[in-house]
């Protein structure tokens, strides 16, 4: 069973292979003990991969960069992107992508899609979840204001749900914190079942 992950999780060290201090927070909720390394491997998608595919594909490579060096380790590889008309949203770069990604996402649904790859030795796992968010219309003198918070720069598709971006939200459909950043219900169930591959090799 799922909530019983953090005790099945004593056994192993655990690698956070992310610099986000949101997923940090949310992995500490179901795991008393693990390192953080963030890997610097190059985040390109080829132009084979869907935008659906994208954050499933990065979390592997990012996984793979730290579990190739930590190979007795659990690795956890994450990536979040925004999809909203069939373009990757991912941070922006500047303060005016900042405001031609919220002028896009004003009055529509979005989808936010996290994609996760556990890894130990060669084997690895991965999946992704998918939660839409709707906008209400904003204008053009809010998002200028928001952008001006400093809240979006570091964040897919330049907003925080979980801070000051909670105002610009009309509703969600799916799991809050895959939003921010990790799909914590999920990982849960995967890890469970991911340890028992492990264990029975
Ligand atoms: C949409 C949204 C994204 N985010 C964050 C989650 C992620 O940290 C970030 C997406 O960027 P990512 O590239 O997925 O992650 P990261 O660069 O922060 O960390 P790393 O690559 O080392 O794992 O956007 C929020 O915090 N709130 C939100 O509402």
């Amino acid at each position: 069973m799922s909530v019983n992950i953090s005790s099945e999780l004593m056994d192993y060290d655990v690698i956070l292979a992310s610099a986000s201090p949101r997923r940090k927070e949310l992995l500490s909720l179901m795991c008393e003990n693990f390192r953080v390394i963030p890997s610097d491997c190059d985040e390109k998608i080829p132009e084979d991969v869907t935008p659906e595919l994208a954050p499933e594909y990065l979390s592997g490579i990012k996984c793979r960069c730290i579990a190739s060096v930590y190979d007795l380790s659990v690795v956890i590889g994450c990536d979040t992107v925004v999809i909203c008309d069939g373009e990757v949203l991912g941070k922006p770069v500047d303060e005016a992508d900042a405001i031609r990604m919220l002028k896009m996402l004003s009055g529509k649904t979005h989808h936010v899609v996290t994609g996760v790859t556990l890894g130990r030795g060669c084997r690895y796992s991965s999946f992704s979840v998918d939660t839409a968010v709707t906008f209400r219309e904003l204008s053009d003198q809010e998002i200028k204001a928001y952008v001006k918070s400093g809240e979006p720069m570091d964040k897919a598709g330049a907003y925080g749900i979980q801070g000051l971006g909670a105002l610009l939200v009309e509703k969600i459909d799916g799991d809050f914190y895959n939003v921010v950043g990790l799909p914590v219900s999920r990982l849960a169930e995967e890890l469970h079942e991911f340890l028992k591959k492990v264990q029975s090799k």
